[in-house]
């Protein structure tokens, strides 16, 4: 079937997969299924184990429990050699003795598939934007153009899912967004199924068609980019997918599209809406999130809160203020239009509000 195809089965499934080393979980119960051509990020902190998951998709571990489905086929005790998988790591190194043009055609060469091998290694090379580098040796080409050999190198084998380490992670930042264009157009090209780890949210953001979030080894989140965004399900991929003020608040009331919540600080309830299947009730203490830019200041608002500037920071289109206010430190997000003379400086007084449809409720867990 061709990649551009979309298919039914998913190309990968992982159910209910958990890793130990000693005892301890790197991985734990992590489900997720992954449909033929989408570019899917696992992101999390150092340690969430998402390195150990995309090494058991690798089949470089072997799961402690659980299952790894390719084209609906268990793989989970197949070989690494035995999947149709490429690889590109940050260390991985490619062969130092052997010229651009034969680190991207081993792969062909060592399956034997030589047949039509020069212009596949070509059309890689135009892919990556490596015309004219065939004869220079590894050694002698820069380090964003390592990274593009090791992807050339990988997809020429037309794997059917290319699974990426954080590739990006040792390059400089310009270079670094750059190729994360280029990455994403090339997956596009391609269709073939990206699997990509990293620590940068900015990055998965601006990648991912779905962001996995990680935590302890958990998937905490799995969705689009917008969705992770603006409708984080729990407070740990609130915080860690961009800024937010997150605040504490009790429900008084439920209604058809949401429910009225009591802030803490402040004797005042506010709206707020969000899906009817929320497990909410009144009584219930819930977490909410607002992003800073949706925060307004000074303007005509629904349920104005005063506070007080500690500081601001200039980044020429926004300014983004620290508030005390009666319901906790606050990070408000504005626009800068240049008529408004300066930011406002420390210890003024202003009005913060925002619109009861920017504000993400997120029930509390045990424990939290
Ligand atoms: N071979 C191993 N033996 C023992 N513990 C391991 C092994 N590999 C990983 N771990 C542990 O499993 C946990 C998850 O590690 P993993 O490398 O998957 O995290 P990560 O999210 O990829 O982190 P990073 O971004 O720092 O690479 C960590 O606590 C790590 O120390």
């Amino acid at each position: 079937m061709p990649k551009s195809e979309p298919s039914a089965q998913p190309i990968l499934q992982i159910e209910k997969v958990t890793k130990e080393f000693g005892g301890a979980k790197a991985v734990e119960d992590v489900s997720l299924e992954v449909a033929e051509g989408e570019f899917v990020t696992l992101l999390g902190p150092s340690g969430c184990g998402k390195s150990t998951l995309l090494r058991m998709m690798a089949g470089f571990e072997t799961p402690t429990s659980g299952r790894i489905l390719m084209r609906g086929k268990d793989m989970s005790r197949q070989p690494a050699y035995d999947r149709e998988i490429g690889l590109v790591f940050q260390n991985l190194a490619l062969f130092p003795h052997m010229n651009v043009y034969d680190n991207v055609a081993f792969g062909l060469r060592a399956r034997r598939r030589t047949d039509g091998l020069d212009r596949k290694v070509r059309d890689m090379l135009a892919l990556v934007g490596l015309e004219g580098f065939e004869k220079r040796r590894t050694g002698e080409i820069s380090g964003g153009q390592r990274q593009r050999v090791a992807l050339a190198r990988s997809l020429v084998t037309s794997p059917d899912v290319l699974l990426l380490d954080e590739p990006l992670s040792a390059l400089d930042l310009k270079l670094r967004r750059q190729l994360q264009v280029e990455l994403k157009r090339i997956q596009k090209e391609t269709g073939i199924t990206f699997i990509f780890v990293t620590h940068d949210q900015e990055e998965a953001l601006s990648m991912s068609d779905r962001i996995a979030v990680m935590c302890a080894g958990q998937v905490e989140q799995f969705g689009s980019a917008v969705e992770t965004y603006h409708h984080p399900r729990t407070r740990f991929v609130a915080q860690f997918v961009g800024e937010t003020n997150l605040l504490v608040a009790s429900v008084t009331g439920r209604r058809a599209d949401g429910a009225d919540l009591r802030l803490e600080g402040v004797e005042r309830t506010i709206p707020v809406h969000f899906a009817p299947d929320m497990a909410v009730a009144p009584g219930d203490r819930v977490a909410i999130s607002i992003r800073p830019e949706y925060l307004t200041i000074g303007e005509p608002q629904e349920q104005p809160v005063q506070a007080t500037v500690r500081s601001h920071s200039f980044s020429g289109a926004t300014v983004t203020y620290a508030l005390d206010s009666a319901i906790g430190r606050l990070l408000a997000q504005v626009p800068f239009q240049p008529g408004q003379g300066h930011p406002r400086p420390s210890g003024a007084h202003v009005s913060v509000g925002w619109a009861s449809s920017d504000v993400t409720v997120i029930p509390e867990q045990p424990g939290q």
